[in-house]
């Protein structure tokens, strides 16, 4: 018979080795007391926790991680991990915090290594008593590993030799988890159900709520609340390096009251940076079956062999490009595919320092968006830029004849501030002044004519006042490179996300979505036929209906003329952007009316 909750061990028994060993190959965790830590240094850091969490939430935001790079630190806000499938956000915030590297650690840079954010001014107390901690934690993470390698029947050392070779990678961090609110349906997960993908966790928290799932019997089971007690638990990497002998157990944390905060600060304890994923040398007997091994496994984001061809670094690399995108390009995590899948817990976004030119003024657009939130609509904030950046960047790569770095940057200038006076928010501004103001504070865009330079690229990219119009300036020169910012602006108005739009728009103004002259195009073709040049020039704002409006102006929009365009990345993009937008027009054209299940279906 099973035992229906993970056990409790102290570590100071005799026979703790035998069951730490056997709780983590039948539980995956376990909860550990007489370990060792000052319940005075623990209650702390719980009354401190608490204290950051109850400071305004304009003061935490000085601290938001995306105003601090690739160090991976700061303050993490609602919405910030989803953890339920990436459909909804998870009811926490969070300060994610790590080892204090010095200034002249020669790992800085990359992803993970820095120093940490504390609110230094609100509470100075909170950095040393957190410092102190986070030793304490990782010298209680290194005894355990000569625990587990004991418990495998393997030398102590097995473990901090291979894998952690005395420099663990440390991923501390303190959530606050909101109270349940009573006019909210069903259960709100501070965290849904997952596995830990890294070596080792433990965690101190102030209340109940965790729950392991048991591997056998699938059962859900309440982990003990042991005040002082340290929660443990096995990750991916230590039941990949295992062999499945201990387990990774499926887990999930919710705040069982009302309220009160529940605080749970997570200690992942992981591989050092350098360490190859080898598996340990442990002879073959399995406690838990292969096949399910392999189920759990399949599970889970690791898609590399452990025979010592990976690289911890690679694979947290892959693991977190979607987190960093710039520090980490695509073309260093592709051929990593087969290592692991991104991230789909972290969904906020870590801007890198640059010190280039473009890369100061993206840290004060960054800024700006920030200190913007509530004015600016999301879906024309930040995250529309980064990807309109991000296109523009790979327009300037594709570019043929190159562009010089003066023309590279004068374009990626443009696409980061061309939606900075955009009118709706700032209706007053006729001269760019935004545009202008960020410019002035970075060096190398202090002059007027270099500013004057970015703002003819800005002028055109709306679509209203340009079209799909050549500017004189850019025909008489040869200049189509001007138009990157343009083009890279429009990728982004159509696709899945402009058909869904379009639709929802006119759904919430009460507007037909076809007429009784709406064409039936029977072929791809036709559909093209129909977006003549003339009626997007004749479009003054106002479509007849919905399918109208694609014929004025979305098509257009979309695929853009090749000889407009002369740039095979942002021709490439516009006609894979087009694909619904014709597929709308192909469905209305064989039955006569619009598919109204097959545009909301583009909306998952
Ligand atoms: O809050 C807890 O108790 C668990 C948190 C957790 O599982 C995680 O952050 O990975
Ligand atoms: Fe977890």
């Amino acid at each position: 018979m099973t035992a229906t909750t993970p056990p409790v061990i102290s570590l100071s028994s005799p026979t703790a080795v035998s069951e730490i060993a056997s709780a983590c190959s039948t539980w995956g965790g376990f909860v550990l007391v007489h370990h060792g830590l000052d319940s005075a240094l623990l209650d702390q850091v719980l009354t401190l926790g608490h204290q950051f969490f109850d400071l305004p939430l304009e003061i935490k935001e000085k601290y938001n991680l995306q105003l601090h790079g690739a160090k991976w630190r700061g303050y993490m806000p609602y919405g910030g991990e989803r953890s339920c499938g990436g459909q909804q956000e998870d009811a926490k915030e969070g300060l994610y915090l790590g080892d204090e590297h010095p200034s002249d650690h020669p790992q800085l840079g990359l992803p993970t290594f820095g120093s940490n954010v504390f609110p230094n001014e609100e509470i100075p107390a909170m950095k040393d008593v957190y410092v102190e901690y986070h030793k304490q934690m990782k010298e209680l993470g290194n005894r355990m590993m000569r625990v587990l390698a004991t418990g495998l029947e393997l030398p102590e050392d097995t473990i901090e030799q291979n894998v952690t070779q005395y420099d663990p990678v440390i991923l501390p961090r303190a959530f606050s988890y909101k109270p349940q609110q009573a006019e909210q349906e069903g259960q709100q997960w501070g965290i849904g159900e997952h596995s830990d993908y890294g070596l080792w966790t433990m965690i101190l928290t102030n209340a109940p709520g965790l729950e392991f799932q048991h591997p056998e019997s699938k059962q859900w089971c309440a982990v003990p609340f042991v005040p002082h007690g340290i929660i443990m638990n096995v990750g991916d990497v230590l039941d990949r390096l295992t062999g499945g002998k201990f387990i990774s157990p499926f887990h999930r944390a919710r705040n069982l009251s009302s309220t009160e905060q529940r605080l749970s600060l997570p200690f992942f304890y992981d591989p050092s940076w350098t360490a190859k994923m080898t598996a340990l040398p442990l002879p073959d007997t399995q406690n838990d079956t292969q096949q399910r091994v392999q189920e759990r496994w399949a599970k889970t984001k690791i898609r590399c062999q452990f025979d010592g061809s990976v690289e911890y670094s690679e694979f947290l690399a892959k693991k977190v490009a979607n987190v960093f995108p710039d520090l980490i390009p695509e073309a260093h995590w592709k051929h990593l595919q087969s290592t692991s899948e991104p991230s789909t817990r972290h969904v906020l976004v870590v801007e890198t320092p640059d010190a280039s030119i473009a890369g100061k003024v993206r840290e004060r657009v960054i800024q700006f968006y920030h200190d913007h939130q509530g004015h600016i609509k999301e879906s024309h904030g930040m995250k529309h830029i980064r990807r309109v950046y991000e296109h523009a960047t790979k327009a300037v790569h594709a570019h043929v004849p190159p562009l010089s770095s003066q023309q590279s940057m004068l374009v990626l200038v443009a696409a980061l501030l061309h939606d900075v006076d955009d009118t709706k928010y700032f209706p007053s501004h006729t001269n760019y002044e935004h545009a202008r103001q960020i410019m002035s504070h970075v060096e190398g865009l202090q002059e007027q004519q270099q500013q004057d330079a970015v703002v003819e690229l800005i002028s055109y990219v709306s679509c209203s006042q340009n079209k799909n119009r050549v500017p004189p300036a850019v025909a008489a020169n040869n200049a189509y490179w001007k138009l990157i910012p343009r083009y890279a602006d429009r990728l982004e108005a159509v696709g899945r996300i402009g058909v869904v739009r379009c639709y929802q728009y006119n759904c919430e103004k009460g507007q037909l979505l076809s007429s009784e002259n709406t064409p039936c195009p029977q072929t791809e073709e036709d559909v093209w036929k129909l977006a003549t040049p003339r009626r997007f020039e004749a479009y003054n704002g106002d479509s007849d209906d919905m399918i109208s409006h694609y014929y004025d102006k979305l098509l257009h929009v979309a695929r853009p003329p090749p000889n407009v365009v002369r740039n095979s990345y942002l021709e490439k993009r516009a006609l894979a952007s087009s694909k619904e937008l014709v597929e709308v027009c192909l469905r209305y054209g064989r039955t006569g009316v619009v598919d109204e299940a097959y545009i909301r279906s583009l909306a998952y």
